[in-house]
């Protein structure tokens, strides 16, 4: 089940969610309203899962930063968020799909027990000018079922990284599961 947005503001409050920096007026009916951060990786060359993904990094001026089709952009949320509770999915929202702006490919899930700056993985669908701090999203928080699971109880390949982070699969790769 999908929390409601009071529910959202009580779990906070009593520290089931983190929300950092946690601002009441971004909470919406049933998500968190999430923002951009400041930093973002461009991804232009061919991209191979055997090895790391080389990218530029840059900080996104106050004057914004223009994305271009066709490239890969890995940028940050501002807020990190996480529950031992409840787990949680990253969005987009309709003000950016608007814009022809995904913020991220395919992966909208963020476990229990994983608390963090999310990764994003941008692009756009027309040239589009970004400015950091902005709105990027919805971020909802789900009751689940089951025994009690934590992202930092079995060997994940992002427990120990948070914010910006290349694809891993490189490492699965080279140790021989190919
Ligand atoms: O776009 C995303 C998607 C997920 N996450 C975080 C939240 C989640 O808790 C963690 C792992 O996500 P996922 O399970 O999708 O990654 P994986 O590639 O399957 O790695 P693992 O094998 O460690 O689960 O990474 C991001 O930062 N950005």
């Amino acid at each position: 089940m999908i929390l409601t947005g009071p529910a959202i503001a009580a779990a906070v409050q009593a520290g089931e969610i983190t929300i950092e920096p946690y601002e009441p007026s971004r909470v919406s009916p049933n998500a968190y309203d999430w923002r951009l951060g400041a930093t973002i990786r461009v991804c232009d060359g061919d991209l191979d899962a055997a090895t790391p993904t080389a990218f530029t990094e840059q900080s996104i001026p106050d004057a914004g930063f223009v994305l271009r089709p066709g490239l890969l952009y890995l940028g940050i949320t501002l807020e990190r968020t996480g529950s031992e509770t409840y787990a949680q999915l990253l969005n987009g929202d309709r003000t950016t799909g608007s814009l022809g702006i995904w913020v991220h490919v395919s992966a909208p899930l963020g476990h229990q027990g994983h608390a963090i700056r999310w990764t994003l993985e941008i692009r756009a669908a027309r040239p589009v000018r970004l400015y950091p701090g902005m709105t990027f999203g919805k971020l909802v928080f789900l009751t689940t079922f089951g025994a009690p699971a934590s992202y930092q109880q079995r060997p994940a390949k992002y427990a120990t990284t948070e914010g910006i982070d290349i694809s891993r699969l490189y490492e699965e790769i080279d140790g021989g599961t190919r």
